[in-house]
């Protein structure tokens, strides 16, 4: 049962030092409290529902508000809000709010009549609450009218006594009581909480004590006790569980054992003879047995969680939970594992076995990260007070892999925008925000060492080689030995593309499948043809040939890779502009065989633009299939699938261990191009620099994936040019459909300020990012002072992403710094060179005598005789 009364508190002052009324703590353990807000207390009150919310069920007298501020109120977990009948009649058009959460409060002074009251609130059974009831008596008479199946009525009790507290208790009413006039200390001349909350119980036993059940936060029982008035006053005065011994009088319990007890509450069953006593139980557990409670252990994940407590705090060394805690790659594969195998099941057994284990690894993420059941608990119980709820859509990434159709892939983003704008306080601000914007932290390089700006410089964490390694290799042994039938299986799994029956579309592709609107068709032509002009003028005009000596004749040809395939990523995004920046080069290049591979869509289908790139560049086909099955698949080959000599594409982690794995097998025969990941970009600004422009840079890259970094280095910027790059960051992002992954990227993206653009450069090039932008006042003169990027974009008037799609220039580049020591995929990506000696007699003659000495020095008698026979021969 809820607390029989309301202590009224001040907002203005509740939890601080000065408040004069009941503690926050002795509020808390009844459970309950009621408070007038307006605009000037506001704020408090949402705070007050962030600190307190499982704790304290608050009753808000919020008349003064707007509509907007109630359900705003509601939405932060406000337990009743007492209205006006105006309010009333707005509040009950909104059908998700719960009736029971509102309460009609009459107006003023005057005694209501039952007429009056049902005319008020129709058919609708809400609360009432009178706001400044003087006369108890005259309660007692209105009460009496209302007969008993009138709704729950609040009065405030403007002259608080015990006396007139236990009256309008005995009538079932709720007293609401300044907390200044109550008190957990009987010697004080207040009014005594205890004797409040006991007003109406009864002992239904003889020795007139009343049964206690003792629970934890969890409601698991620990226990059965008694408790008398003294005991429950003690305890509530002592914040501890005191119970009340039939043997031994007063019960602090854990005074001799040491296994005390803090409470959390205590309430009263529904027909007030029996407590229950919620507390945090310290030491062995609850039982003198030493057991968690009387009735033995704990089970279930009750138990769990004390397992895994108790193995964070010293694990074993070598046990699997260790190894969970100590890689939080490891621990993330677990649940994405575990969290797919769970959708996949079947039966009612397969499901519990399934759950169990997505549970058990989730649970030890909580305690991994410190937080409890209990926490867990909690924030479940808030989310069922939204009075705005979720769609409950899936994200776009995940309604496509669980073959969702019609799912607009980002209406929970902008459900969460529009409920973040809808409540006015956080009291913390999540990754990515600062101050409630979006907004990337800030560095002055010339306060900070070496080893710091190295850390907040380095890349989001990805997951260990080893811990993909070890789920890609079975996945490529599986190719190895199943071919198709293995690949079929994991796209069923990954793509959820069930209905695909085979692993492979040939060319010819059919029409139907790369129907498209006419303006895409044209930007793809576009594009296209950009791309092939860039790449074809990387070629060679003609072979390289010199003469070193007279007579020795050196040159060098290339010659395109004869099979290639290439991997257009398809997990998060669609990325046809990728299969144009491989398959144009490839087929620039002259490879005889170009085979695409892509993850196919629930449907089994391909997106068409990727099909009609396939068609432009003349692939000889494409492979239905994403990650390191695909990888494999194109490595080694399978009924279906064509063998290719180098594989080039970027793509998520396992898609790179994919190619890591097999460049390293000789038996594939296969290379790859570059360690291409997660997008970043770098850009250089100056006070020349438009602030919306830079924002819009920024966030065209950090809206690939949360594992995408962005950084701005700020030349010699002052605070309001800085603040104003961050004003239009916040803007722009919280306006984009994919805001949420922008938050998780902006998380570990930084701004850094230097003084000079050689600084600037100095740390971009030590940086070696995918993209640098240059957004400078003669933003030409800086590029020679360029040394590693992937590429670059020059001025105000080139955005990063024309270069993603159309200018010319590849986008498939190296990250992760791997511009130090690779280039993007380019002409030569798909070619080798040959080189190629011819001498003749005279050439021989001259170069013969360095060669045979040398062959001499390194005792290889073969290779000098190849020469001095040759020579002999000429000089007969
Ligand atoms: N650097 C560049 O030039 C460049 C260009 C374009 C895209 N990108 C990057 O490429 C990446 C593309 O990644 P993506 O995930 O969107 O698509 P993806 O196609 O690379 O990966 C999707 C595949 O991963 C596999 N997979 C997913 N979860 C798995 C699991 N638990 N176990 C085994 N396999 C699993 C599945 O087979 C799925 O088909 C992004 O990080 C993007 O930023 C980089
Ligand atoms: N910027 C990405 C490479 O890091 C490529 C891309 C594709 N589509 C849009 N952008
Ligand atoms: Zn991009």
């Amino acid at each position: 049962m809820a607390s029989p009364f309301l202590p009224q508190i001040d907002l203005a002052s509740f939890d601080a030092k000065s408040n004069q009324g009941l503690s926050a703590q002795s509020i808390s353990h009844i459970g309950a409290a009621f408070a007038a807000v307006d605009q000037s207390n506001l704020d408090n009150a949402f705070a007050l529902l962030q600190q307190h919310l499982s704790s304290i069920a608050l009753h808000l007298d919020v008349k003064a508000l707007s509509i907007e501020d109630i359900t705003s109120l509601l939405n932060a977990g406000a337990a009743k809000v007492f209205v006006s009948l105006n309010q009333l009649k707005e509040l009950l058009q909104i059908s998700t709010i719960a009736q029971e959460r509102i309460i009609l409060a009459l107006p003023g002074q005057q005694r209501a009549n039952k007429e009056e009251i049902i005319n008020a609130i129709g058919e609708t059974q809400v609360g009432v609450f009178s706001p400044q009831v003087l006369d108890v008596e005259l309660v007692e008479a209105w009460l009496k009218e209302l007969g008993s199946t009138r709704p729950p009525v609040y009065v405030s009790l403007a002259t608080p006594s015990l006396e007139n507290a236990l009256r309008l208790l005995k009538l079932a009413a709720i007293p609401i009581i300044p907390s200044t006039q109550l008190t957990t200390d009987a010697a004080s001349g207040k009014i005594p909480v205890a004797d409040l909350l006991l007003a109406n119980a009864k002992s239904d036993r003889p020795d007139g004590l009343f049964t206690t059940l003792v629970v934890d936060e969890r409601g698991v029982a620990l226990g059965l006790v008694y408790s008398s008035q003294e005991s429950l006053a003690e305890s509530l005065k002592t914040g501890r569980g005191v119970y009340q011994s039939r043997k031994r009088g007063l019960w602090y319990k854990g005074d001799s054992s040491g296994d005390i007890q803090e409470l959390v509450s205590v309430s009263l069953d529904c027909d007030e003879d029996c407590l229950k006593y919620v507390v945090r139980q310290k030491g062995r557990g609850f039982c003198h047995l030493a057991t968690p409670t009387c009735f033995g252990d704990y089970s279930g994940l009750s138990k769990l969680q004390k397992t895994l407590q108790e193995r964070k705090a010293s694990a074993p060394e070598g046990s699997y939970t260790a190894r969970l805690f100590n890689s939080p790659q490891l621990l993330r594969a677990k649940i994405m594992e575990e969290a797919d195998e769970l959708c996949n099941a079947q039966t009612k057994e397969e499901v519990a076995f399934e759950a169990a284990d997505l549970l058990y690894f989730a649970l030890t993420k909580c305690v991994a990260s410190g937080v409890s059941l209990e926490d867990v608990e909690r924030s479940l119980d808030a989310k069922s007070f939204k009075v705005k709820r979720r769609k409950g859509d899936a994200k776009g990434q995940w309604a496509e892999k669980a073959g969702l159709s019609g799912n607009a892939p980002n209406s929970e983003a902008k459900e969460q925008i529009k409920e973040a704008a809808s409540i006015p306080k956080k009291p913390e601000d999540p990754a990515g925000f600062q101050d409630g914007q979006i907004r990337m932290k800030r560095y002055d390089t010339t306060t900070i060492s070496d080893a710091e700006l190295e850390k907040i410089l380095r890349r989001p964490a990805q997951k260990s080689n080893e811990a993909v390694m070890a789920i890609v290799k079975p996945i490529i042994q599986a190719i190895r030995e199943r071919g198709d039938a293995a690949v079929l299986e994991y796209t069923h799994k990954f793509e959820k593309a069930t209905s695909l029956k085979s692993p492979v579309l040939r060319a010819p592709f059919p029409e139907h499948l790369m129907q498209l609107p006419k303006e895409t068709i044209e930007a793809i032509d576009i594009s296209f043809e950009n791309i092939r002009r860039f790449h074809a003028a990387q070629a060679e005009e003609k072979p390289l040939k010199i003469e070193t000596m007279p007579g020795v004749v050196c040159s060098r040809f290339t010659r395109p890779i004869e099979r290639v395939g290439l991997y257009v990523p398809g997990g998060t995004a669609v990325l046809p502009s990728t299969a144009l920046m491989l398959g144009v080069p490839a087929m620039v290049a002259g490879c005889k065989k170009i085979v695409l591979a892509s993850p196919p869509r629930a449907d089994g289908r391909l997106t068409p633009e990727v099909v009609y790139v396939a068609h432009k560049v003349g692939a000889e086909s494409i492979v239905l299939a994403g990650g390191a099955q695909a990888v494999a698949a194109l490595a080694y080959g399978t009924e279906s699938v064509s063998k290719v000599d180098k594989i080039l594409g970027p793509g998520n982690q396992f898609v790179t261990a994919g190619k890591m794995f097999v460049s390293n097998d000789t038996s594939a025969g296969v290379s790859i191009d570059m360690p291409a990941g997660p997008s970043e970009v770098l850009v250089i600004a100056d006070a020349a620099a438009n602030p919306a422009f830079v924002a819009s840079d920024l966030l065209s890259q950090a809206e690939h994936g949360v594992d995408s970094q962005v950084i701005l280095i700020a030349v010699d910027l002052n605070e309001s040019q800085l603040a104003a790059i961050e004003e239009q960051l916040h803007v722009q992002a919280m306006a984009l459909p994919r805001v949420d992954i922008v938050r998780g990227s902006i998380a570990h993206s930084v701004t850094l300020q230097v003084k000079t653009i050689e600084e600037a450069m100095t740390l971009s090039n030590h940086y070696a990012p995918e993209h640098l932008i240059l957004q400078l006042q003669n933003a030409a003169d800086v590029v020679p002072l360029v040394e590693n990027a992937g590429s670059v974009f020059v001025g105000a008037w080139t955005p990063e992403s024309v270069g993603d799609y159309s200018a010319g220039v590849n986008h498939s580049l190296p990250t992760y710094g791997y511009a130090k020591q690779y280039s993007g995929v380019n002409l030569s990506s798909y070619q080798k060179s040959i080189t190629c000696s011819n001498l003749s007699e005279e050439g021989l003659k001259n170069v013969g005598g360095a060669v045979m000495q040398l062959a001499k020095v390194e005792e290889l008698e073969a290779h000098r005789r190849a020469v001095s026979i040759r020579l002999q021969a000429i000089k007969q």
